[in-house]
């Protein structure tokens, strides 16, 4: 009945959303997505799915059962499929040789040596999980390796989806980038897949390169987009020191159209599962390919996120006088954006983690993220269990978390704060009232106005 079958193995936050995009535009494919993960499985199948984004529920809704489907049957699934999607995490290592840079391909290896084990006939499979340039050449030697009946063409196809608006950026996206090998074969799978796309992506926008060039592109897009970020929060720290506005700056250098208006938000540092890992990665290979000033280049970018965390922090501590200790302070904001639950990487556990070690008191509220996902993420950024059961609340509310606090900091730039009755929210703090905004969203004047030592980023 069905013309094609995609199976996708991983069913994380790129695989479960990529692969119902897929289910929803093409009802001719049967879309298989696959876990080794009981519990995420069984949520893909619920009411309550893994990951929050916009959308996204009501399409699983619309194609679960027809074309879409989730399950644990990692083998059958691989068995069956004409495309296999590699959709599993590539983490930065955290043991042995590269620890802290390089990416763990643990998880990609075990994906490929699976697909050896069971695949029949040919197949094509797709790099959708980000790695290092000529992984491909891996995957394919395990794959020669470890099958005799299998016939494989690999294909690069990255995704540049970001959080929170997966669903839009998978509907309409820049580019869809597909890399193949330049044989017969090679050019063939790339065909099938740009097929698969063309259902709802104008043929235009659907670029082909070679291998190298497509698993090279994915790291680059997030080297170049996170240093725009670091620029521009270097630059906020300029601003503070001789009365410049960065946001007015960014607005002034982004007019320029070699420029550009985009991703020049001053903050309190960028997050998420991927700008560090990636850029990480990237700096490792520089050093693998003997490049030491290029990693060192881009390991800066890393630098720079890194110090304005702490610097943010420390500002914090600095405007209370120097001592935190007891003292109650408002986190608004945990997810490392808004419109997700994602705390990976985020920048506000590494704020709070640095306010812990003083001795404050957070009261910490996020809209999406609670308990679980603020003491897991402290966990693992060595905050101790102790420490979070003595110093660390969860509020129902910003109004709750801001109540009788010294000082309150917006981390995420979540709507829900740009519209909370602020005049009463100072009425209830401590005074003097501090507000720092770690990601530019109040006005400065009128936010100054209600009675606020209001601190934003970026402005003298
Ligand atoms: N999160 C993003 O926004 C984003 C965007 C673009 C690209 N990426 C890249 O996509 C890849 C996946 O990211 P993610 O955020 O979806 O990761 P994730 O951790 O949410 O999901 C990965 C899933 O793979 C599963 N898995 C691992 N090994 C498996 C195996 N052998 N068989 C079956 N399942 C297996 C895990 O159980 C997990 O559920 C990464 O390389 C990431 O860098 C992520
Ligand atoms: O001007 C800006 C833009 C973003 N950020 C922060 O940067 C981080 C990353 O934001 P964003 O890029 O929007 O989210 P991600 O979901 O991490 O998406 C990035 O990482 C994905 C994974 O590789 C890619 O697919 C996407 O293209 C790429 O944008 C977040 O903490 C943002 O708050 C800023 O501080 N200032």
């Amino acid at each position: 009945m069905f013309k094609q079958k995609i199976c996708c193995i991983g069913a994380g936050y790129v695989g479960g959303p990529t692969m119902a995009m897929i289910a929803e535009k093409c009802p001719h494919i049967r879309v298989e997505v696959v876990d080794i993960n009981e519990k995420r499985i069984a949520a893909w199948n619920s009411d309550t799915l893994p990951v929050y984004e916009p959308g996204l529920q009501e399409i699983v809704e619309r194609n679960r059962g027809k074309n879409l489907f989730f399950g644990t049957g990692v083998e059958d699934a691989i068995r069956e499929a004409d495309i296999i999607f590699v959709s599993v995490g590539t983490p930065t290592k955290t043991y042995g040789h590269g620890a802290g840079r390089a990416a763990d391909l643990c998880y990609i290896e075990s994906a490929a040596r699976m697909i050896a084990r069971c695949a029949k006939g040919p197949k094509i499979i797709v790099e959708k999980s980000t790695i290092p340039v000529r992984t491909a050449e891996a995957i394919k030697t395990i794959l020669k390796a470890n099958s005799e009946e299998g016939q494989f063409q690999v294909l690069s196809n990255p995704e540049f989806l970001a959080e929170g608006t997966a669903i839009d950026d998978l509907l309409e996206p820049d580019r869809i980038l597909i890399g193949g090998e330049h044989t017969e074969g090679g050019q063939a799978a790339l065909q099938v897949l740009v097929d698969v796309y063309a259902n709802w992506v104008p043929r235009e926008r659907i670029l082909t390169t070679n291998l190298w060039s497509s698993e090279l592109s994915k790291l680059v897009a997030n080297a170049f987009l996170a240093q725009r970020i670091s620029s521009i929060n270097s630059i906020s720290a300029l601003c503070e020191r001789t009365e410049a506005d960065v946001d007015e700056v960014a607005r002034a250098i982004g007019a320029d159209s070699r420029i550009g208006p985009k991703f020049l938000k001053a903050s309190v540092g960028f997050g998420g599962s991927c700008f560090q890992k990636d850029l990480l990665n990237l700096v490792y290979l520089c050093e693998h390919f003997g490049l030491p000033e290029v990693a060192e280049y881009w390991d800066q970018v890393v630098k720079i996120n890194d110090w304005q965390k702490s610097r943010f922090a420390q500002n914090i501590v600095q405007a209370l006088f120097n001592t935190v200790i007891g003292k109650k302070v408002a986190i608004l904001g945990y997810a490392f954006k808004k419109d997700t639950n994602d705390t990976r990487e985020a920048a506000a556990g590494y704020v709070c983690r640095d306010l812990l070690e003083e001795g404050a008191q957070l009261s910490i509220y996020d809209p999406q993220v609670k308990l679980e996902g603020v003491t897991q993420h402290l966990l693992y950024l060595g905050v101790s269990q102790e420490t979070i059961d003595k110093q660390v609340h969860i509020a129902e509310s910003a109004e709750e978390s801001t109540k009788e606090a010294h000082a309150a900091a917006i981390l995420t730039e979540w709507d829900e704060f740009k519209t909370l009755d602020w005049a009463s929210i100072y009425q209830q703090m401590l005074k003097p009232a501090l507000l720092f905004d770690g990601r530019n969203i109040l006005p400065v004047e009128e936010t100054r106005k209600l009675g606020f030592d209001f601190r934003p980023i970026g402005k003298g």
